[in-house]
């Protein structure tokens, strides 16, 4: 749901694209402004209390929940991206990708009447979350980003589920970050791939990538090495 749809065309294009093709996932894009019954089909309001900007109605979302809602065997998950919800995180990704249904919240403005957020949680699943601690313009480039995280888990979608186990922040890397990778050709502008990636010894080569992803977290990330 947004005021921008079109913002969400890229989603037909590759992995996801593909996916849709294949009917592993149905996407559904939804203009709010179909729920708004004024000549300038307004979807804002100034905020109560003052403040500068403008704050989304509650009415839209309300009567487009019911829209969508309408007929559903099961209530879907109402995913809010804000930049003060919960850090969005692959475990989180994980837990989305075995939902039956999501449902995006795009926020523009100053964001939504909160009033909106706890309707929604008398009838369904609410999660609100942050794609980082920066500020964007609406949830639409976040919800692009989730979608894309979510959706490149579900069984089927990626050709080599076992690549899905190698990445960064992935359990089959103890939430390490990703080692680094080499292709041809051996050397390039003087620099050279690795002797010990040539050398076929399976055990070495991924004690090697072990210690290189040990070294990288520590460098960057040390909040996600094991105590
Ligand atoms: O900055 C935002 C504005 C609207 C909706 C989401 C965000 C955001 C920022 C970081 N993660 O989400």
């Amino acid at each position: 749901m947004s005021i921008f749809p079109d913002y969400f065309a890229p989603l037909h294009l590759s992995l996801v694209g593909k996916a849709l093709g294949k009917g592993l996932l149905e996407l559904g894009v939804h203009d709010l402004r179909q729920w708004t019954h004024d000549r300038h089909n307004t979807v804002d309001d100034t905020p109560y209390g003052g403040g500068a900007g403008m704050v989304m109605k509650p009415e839209p979302w309300g009567e487009c929940f019911d829209a969508l809602l309408d007929g559903l065997e099961e209530p879907p998950v109402l995913v809010v991206p804000t930049p003060s919800g919960i850090p969005f995180s692959q475990p989180i990704a994980y837990e989305l990708s075995e939902k039956s249904h999501l449902l995006f919240a795009c926020g523009r403005y100053e964001g939504i009447d909160r009033r909106v957020m706890e309707h929604a949680a008398t009838r369904m699943e609410v999660r609100e979350l942050s794609l980082g601690d920066y500020v964007l313009n609406g949830g639409e480039v976040a919800t692009l980003a989730m979608v894309e995280a979510v959706v490149r888990l579900i069984p089927g979608v990626i050709g080599n589920p076992e690549s899905l186990t190698e990445e960064s922040h992935s359990d089959g890397q103890d939430q390490l970050l990703e080692y680094p990778v080499y292709t041809k050709p051996p050397s390039w502008r003087g620099l050279d791939v690795p002797e010990v990636l040539f050398s076929g010894h399976h055990a070495r080569i991924a004690e090697w990538r072990r210690e290189q992803a040990v070294e990288l977290t520590r460098l960057r990330r040390p909040d996600l090495l094991p105590e």
